[in-house]
């Protein structure tokens, strides 16, 4: 995305971030190589019969840390996919799952193709060759390696890809583990279409419930009024700029899409939005909102919040400093280049990381996987604690009342609804606002806690880091 001769490429620039945070911490160089480099990627042709002719398509798996297994990370559909950029998404995938303490490796995989050329019929027999390909070589695998939807990839693919990986392997009981990201009826989770925009809801609120972090960003007050820009409406962000508006009384000021940018100071309608871009497929021409030919160039507009929620290497050298938002929270992998990101830090800019902003993605895919592997539904188990714990609690209440002659009663239907219980989604709802909260106390607790690390995006690889090295000092390489 980023023009500049100067710039690194996608890998290059995470790395230089990698070098930034290791030079801060005690650790030998020829650990932190070895955690740095990617281990494998394999790169795979493959041809199908389509329209009456043989097209070929190249795809890659990169692996990029087995400290953990399986190892974990999307496949993406788009023309741009090349392997510096899925290494690239590969580290960035082992860095996250450290940090939010998902117990996997690192992975991504790539297809090069734009899918909107493609009919559905003919995605499937795409991805199910694709799928071959990599399943022959366990690059498919539950207890391996384990893939999720991104971009260009959803729901659909997943169940195909799993539906191919079980037909290959019809005795394999944990089957439907072999990915993540499925429909509810092909063994999905409840909350996992929403999860990684929901998780950018999560770290802003926790982000926000902090006072000093949010005034060094220099904001004031929660989220509630607050001027939010957000580029690229599909499933991160659509779900973070909806939830951000209707749960937290945000103002969406700005939508930026492929084709340019809708403007409304007073705040987008998100699902009015949406409905427009899947009925005629563009922005242009959505009624009651300012029209920006230029899309990009919506970056550089005046907000409190800008969320980079499409692709990598948006904010560059080109564009870094005329970039007037406060706060910049990279819902997207690698929004900002490294030389855009020390250009912004300069400029007082408070960054929160793509490793740590949109890990509800992988955190809730980690929740899937291990329904999938226990063969119960997610939650039987803590429902009944749950209910227990419950049940004791009205018990007390009651109680209470009665010995101090209270007269209290709970209201009608309320105590039935209160014993019912977590369902499913509450539960991983529940299980991703912890993670989030917890992950963001401890990328907190270096940013300002430790000399010299002056961004949170450098503390949230310190903390990553060295979870990695400590997995190999204790089993070894
Ligand atoms: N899907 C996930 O669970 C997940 C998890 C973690 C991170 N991510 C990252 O979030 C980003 C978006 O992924 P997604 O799954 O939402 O993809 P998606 O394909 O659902 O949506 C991407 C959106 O961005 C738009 N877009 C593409 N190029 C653009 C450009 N140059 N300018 C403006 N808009 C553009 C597309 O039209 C589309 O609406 C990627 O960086 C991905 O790696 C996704």
């Amino acid at each position: 995305m980023s023009s500049s001769a100067a710039e690194p490429s996608f890998r290059e620039s995470v790395d230089l971030m990698f070098d930034r945070a290791a030079a801060l911490m005690d650790m030998s160089p020829g650990l932190a190589q070895k955690i740095r480099v990617c281990n494998s990627t394999y790169t795979v042709r493959f041809g199908v019969r389509l329209r009456g002719k043989i097209e070929t398509f190249t795809g890659y798996r990169s692996v990029h840390s087995e400290h953990m297994e399986p190892v974990k990370g999307g496949i993406r559909y788009a023309l741009s996919v090349n392997q510096d950029e899925v290494e690239a998404l590969a580290a960035l995938m082992t860095y996250k799952c450290a940090l939010v303490e998902t117990p996997f490796g690192g992975a991504k995989g790539g297809l090069c193709i734009d899918p909107r050329q493609w009919d559905e019929r003919e995605l499937e027999q795409i991805t199910r060759r694709f799928a071959y390909e990599l399943i022959k070589r366990d690059l498919i695998h539950p207890a391996q390696n384990v893939p999720a939807p991104d971009m260009g990839t959803g729901e659909r693919e997943m169940a195909w890809i799993v539906d191919q990986y079980s037909r290959m392997n019809t005795t394999d009981i944990n089957a439907k583990a072999c990915v993540t990201g499925k429909p509810l009826n092909s063994g999905g989770i409840r909350g996992r279409v929403e999860a990684t925009g929901r998780g950018v809801q999560y770290a802003l609120r926790e982000f926000f419930r902090h006072p000093e972090d949010v005034a060094r960003a220099k904001l004031s007050g929660g989220l509630d009024g607050k001027r939010v820009i957000v580029q690229g409406l599909g499933n991160v962000g659509y779900h973070l700029a909806k939830f951000l508006a209707e749960e937290d009384g945000a103002r969406i000021t700005a939508i930026i899409e492929r084709d340019g940018a809708l403007v409304d100071e007073k705040g987008l309608d998100v699902e009015a939005v949406k409905q427009w871009i899947t009925s005629t497929g563009s922005v242009k021409g959505f009624p009651g909102a300012g029209f920006v030919e230029d899309g990009a160039a919506v970056l550089e507009a005046d907000c409190d919040i800008l969320i980079p929620a499409a692709m990598e290497g948006v904010i560059n050298l080109d564009n870094a400093a005329r970039i007037r938002a406060p706060l910049i929270v990279e819902a997207a992998n690698g929004p900002v280049t490294f030389g855009a990101d020390e250009i912004l830090r300069q400029k007082g800019a408070l960054l929160i990381p793509d490793m740590y902003a949109n890990a509800g993605g992988v955190t809730v895919s980690y929740f899937e996987w291990v329904k999938n592997l226990s063969h119960i539904r997610f939650g039987r188990m803590q429902r009944r604690a749950e209910e227990a714990r419950s049940r004791l609690l009205v018990e007390e209440l009651e109680r209470l009342s009665a010995d101090r002659g209270l007269g209290w009663t709970l209201a009608p239907g309320f105590k039935d609804r209160f014993l019912t219980g977590s369902d499913e989604l509450a539960l991983v709802r529940s299980g991703l606002d912890d993670t989030m909260r917890i992950a963001y106390q401890s990328m907190r607790e270096v940013w300002l806690g430790r000399e010299n690390v002056e961004d949170l995006r450098t503390a949230a690889y310190i903390v990553a880091i060295e979870r990695v090295a400590a997995t190999y000092r204790s089993k070894g390489l």
